[in-house]
């Protein structure tokens, strides 16, 4: 990892998710932004009703030249961030307060700690790290709309078929939600046919469910890429194959450890383009909708600046 670089910072766009965090976030960032005024910092509040208002707005910010983009909510408010940030030289600060904060907790960012995340905010030090966008066959940006870009974890399995049932509903909210789609789903839930493509190299596999990661968590610290860097231009992609329910359920809890990846079911390989293709699976990347397979997604190395602590823990 190269030593994080200090910037001049004047101006910052905030953009809070007032739903995040059950709904403590608004608050937080209210007091986010009466910090960073007092340490002298002009702020422009772009923080908006809806979360496309807010992607738009957050946009046309980092377009407009201000200095860095505060996000202030958990990893889907993040991958606003980063769609807004990434392949620009607008650098992403983040303040940590959702419900699952993966994508801050693998970076060694502060956590439900505001007044840390402002100091470092303000300490204006940049690391750049690789985010993954998805591509076209011609290897440019898209298609589609909505998020192109994600820094943490695309989940395209088992996850992904979570994630979009309990997307479908309003109530409850926070873990217990997944808690509840993750019931619903597994008794039903079948391996799929997947065609990977790694760099140009067909894989045929079936599985449960695969996950390309750039950080090495999600879902609140489960660590299921855990050897993947931000800093080797490489999505970890990983595998479970076919197992029974049952023992899905017993490998789960060592997902929170990383210790699951020495099961025999499990398969890690590294690249930096892939191509993921099923039929049936909405993709989600840092917790967000991100679009149906197939597709395909390339690492971009040190495409977004990111404020960190000046010394790294
Ligand atoms: N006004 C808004 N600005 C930004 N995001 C919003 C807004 N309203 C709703 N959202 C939604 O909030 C979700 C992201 O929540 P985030 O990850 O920041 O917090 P969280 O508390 O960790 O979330 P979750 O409830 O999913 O665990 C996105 O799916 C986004 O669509």
């Amino acid at each position: 990892m190269t030593a994080p670089t200090p910037v001049g910072q004047r101006r910052v766009a905030i953009a809070v998710n007032p739903t995040a965090g059950k709904g403590r976030a608004r608050a937080l960032g209210v007091r986010t932004g009466e910090l960073l005024l007092a340490a002298g910092i002009e702020v422009l509040d772009v923080t908006s009703e809806s979360a496309a208002e807010a992607a738009d707005r957050a946009a046309s910010a980092v377009a407009s030249g201000i200095d860095a983009l505060v996000v202030v909510g958990g990893d889907g408010m993040v991958n606003l961030g980063v769609n807004a940030c990434a392949g620009t030289d607008t650098p992403l600060g983040i303040v940590a307060a959702g419900t699952g904060n993966d994508i801050a907790g693998s970076l060694g960012l502060p956590v439900h700690d505001i007044p840390a995340a402002v100091q470092t905010i303000t300490g204006a030090h940049v690391r750049r790290i690789d985010a993954a966008r998805r591509v076209d066959a011609a290897g440019q940006l898209g298609p589609g709309d909505g998020p192109q870009w994600f820094a943490g974890v695309l989940c395209g399995g088992f996850d992904a078929v979570v994630n979009e049932r309990a997307n479908g509903w309003a109530w409850p909210r926070g873990k217990m939600r997944y808690n509840l789609a993750i019931a619903r789903e597994l008794p039903l839930f079948k391996p799929l046919k997947y065609e990977i493509e790694l760099d140009g190299e067909l894989w045929n596999t079936e599985a449960m469910l695969v996950a390309l990661g750039n950080g090495p968590s999600y879902g609140g610290g489960m660590h299921i890429t855990p050897d993947a860097d931000y800093d080797d231009g490489l999505l970890d992609v990983l595998v479970v194959g076919p197992i029974s329910v049952l023992e899905l359920l017993k490998v789960f809890p060592k997902v929170f450890k990383g210790t699951h990846t020495s099961h025999p079911a499990v398969t890690i390989k590294r690249a930096r383009r892939v191509r993921l293709n099923t039929d049936g699976i909405v993709a989600y990347a840092d917790g967000e909708r991100f679009g149906p397979l197939p597709m395909e997604l390339e690492v971009v190395p040190r495409s977004l600046g990111v404020l960190v602590p000046s010394v790294v823990a």
